[in-house]
């Protein structure tokens, strides 16, 4: 039987097959990642919108930061919130690209579309003072909010207990964790180039990515 939705410790496992198996680098498909939520935040904003991207020191950043360079390359106004000293090699060539192409440090004045790229499937709860603030300081702006694979601060039982997301794109396969949001945040899944043997291997069925690399679940 198939199952539909896995664990954050089966997607790792997943992760780390794709990786050893299959020589697919985690900047590789960091950059597929990141060109997909460029594409989902690109949807929402217009020429004059202010976008900030919420970044850790983590690869769910590193995605995040791929996305900055790719909307800054479109010609948006991107800023960066670094909560936390972002030392990582991967985050960090990442980081020092996106500043290249025109994304700025600082949470500005007002923001239209905010993305959670804090942290990911690596959190540990209970976040520390840096990541509430400004999870704070999105939950009360009247921005638009989307994160990168799983709200920073959701609970291991699904509550929305952090980032208040409005849409969340999640990796590559749908997340038991994600299941329990509530009705109204929209969950996308995008497409990482994971191939098809190891969503067999793993006994999940591969979504439907030859035809959208974006799908709505
Ligand atoms: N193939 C893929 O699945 C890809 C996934 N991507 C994204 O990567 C994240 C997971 O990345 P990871 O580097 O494992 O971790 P995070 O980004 O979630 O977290 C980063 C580090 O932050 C530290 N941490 C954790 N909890 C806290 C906390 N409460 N307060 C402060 N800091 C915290 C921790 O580091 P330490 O050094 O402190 O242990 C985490 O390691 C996944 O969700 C995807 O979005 C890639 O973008 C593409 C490929
Ligand atoms: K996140």
């Amino acid at each position: 039987m198939q199952v539909t939705s896995l664990s954050l410790e089966a997607f790792k496992e997943m992760d780390y097959w794709a990786v050893e198996k299959y020589n697919l680098s985690i900047e590789l498909m960091m950059e597929n990642a990141g060109l997909q939520l460029a594409r989902l935040i690109a949807k929402k904003a217009n020429e004059s919108s202010v976008i900030t991207i919420g970044v850790g020191n983590g690869n769910n950043g590193g995605g995040g930061l791929v996305a900055a360079r790719r909307l800054a390359a479109w010609g948006f106004n991107v800023n960066l919130d670094l909560v936390v000293p972002i030392t990582k090699d991967l985050p960090k060539a990442q980081l020092e690209r996106a500043l290249l192409f025109g994304a700025k440090e600082g949470i500005p004045e007002t923001t239209d579309i905010w993305v959670d790229a804090y942290l990911g499937f690596s959190q540990r709860l209970p976040l520390s003072d840096a990541f509430v603030k400004s999870i704070a300081l999105a939950n009360a702006s009247s921005a638009f909010r989307i994160s990168l694979d799983i709200p920073v601060g959701i609970s291991k039982d699904g509550e929305l207990l952090g980032f208040k997301a409005n849409q969340v794109m999640t990796l590559a396969a749908p997340k038991t964790i994600l299941e329990k949001l509530p009705n109204e945040v929209e969950v996308f899944m995008a497409d990482l180039g994971i191939p098809k043997s190891v969503y067999e291997h793993f006994n999940i069925k591969m979504p439907n990515f030859k035809e959208h690399q974006l799908i709505a679940l």
